[in-house]
């Protein structure tokens, strides 16, 4: 099997640019859990369900919308946005959870800015911070670019020095007092869900070097890498990890922290993207 479902990431792209009256921009965004406010902060221009685009997956966790909008930042600057995303423990293969990323691929998509939900792993962090993704780890046990390899698409052995794009870390760092926030950076960790991590399981990951855990992201972002895509990853960590917080985790908990940083958060994906 190919590691990239190329030829239906072809159909749902010539799909949504019959579909979407606007233009597709070069910017996209995916909203992890809890961030969805960001819509609020600019105009939306027109949305599509995934369940109105063939082959598309559907989201199943509270907290991911599941559309897919064309939204004005600025004059004249457009950025799509990714509602809601896959996570693996949904039961998608890791191929399933980046068709997205395949489809932006087809739309031209130049930049990704991709955001979740995390736990904090660095004893320095507290619930509310956000952190720059400046590294990652991928704890799964499986990859998105397992397969046969079409060397149109990609390489054969992908290069990951620099998953994230520097240029876009010191873009995101130039505007970030100006837009109200104070970011950390750090390595994100992603484990496969759907448990929250135990207290040994937090412990090995600080032992790697983690700073924020959680699950998703990381196959996204090896996809948006094997195309060519500059990618900047944010984490908001919505409680310190296990072992580290005082209370139990639970998702709501996760989605309300997350909704109170995501005026700032979204203040500030929006300067960047309006910067492009
Ligand atoms: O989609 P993200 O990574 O933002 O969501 C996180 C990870 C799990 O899906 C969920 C756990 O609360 O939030
Ligand atoms: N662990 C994994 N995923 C998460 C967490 C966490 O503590 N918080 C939000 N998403």
């Amino acid at each position: 099997m190919n590691n990239v479902r190329h030829e239906e990431a072809k159909l749902s792209a010539a799909h949504l640019q019959k579909a979407f009256s606007h233009a597709i921009p070069e910017t996209a965004v995916i909203l992890g859990s809890g961030l969805g406010d960001f819509t609020k902060i600019v105009k939306v221009l027109e949305s599509i369900s995934y369940g109105d685009i063939p082959h598309f997956p559907q989201s199943s966790v509270a907290g991911h919308k599941g559309k897919l909008t064309i939204a004005e930042v600025a004059d004249g600057k457009n950025v799509l946005i990714m509602e809601g995303r896959f996570h693996y423990y949904e039961g998608y293969t890791p191929q399933e959870v980046t068709f997205p990323i395949a489809v932006f691929k087809e739309l031209g998509i130049k930049q990704l800015i991709v955001s979740n939900a995390a736990g904090g792993c660095n004893p320095s962090f507290t619930a509310g911070d956000i952190m720059i993704i400046d590294d990652h780890i991928n704890l799964t046990g499986n990859h998105p670019l397992i397969g046969k390899n079409d060397d149109a698409c990609g390489p054969r052995f992908l290069d990951q020095t620099a998953p994230y794009s520097p240029r876009l870390i010191a873009l995101a760092e130039s505007l970030a007092t100006e837009s109200g926030v104070a970011p950390k950076k750090g390595t994100y960790v992603k484990m496969t869900g759907p448990t929250y991590e135990t207290r040994a399981e937090i412990k090995m990951v600080q032992s790697y070097g983690a700073d924020s855990v959680g699950m998703s992201t990381v196959y996204e972002v090896i996809m948006a890498n094997y195309f060519g895509m500059e990618v900047l990853g944010i984490s908001c960590i919505t409680n310190m990890a296990t072992g580290l917080a005082k209370t139990h985790h639970n998702h709501a908990a996760v989605v309300d922290v997350a909704n109170s940083v995501s005026e700032k958060f979204s203040k500030w994906v929006k300067n960047i993207v309006v910067a492009l």
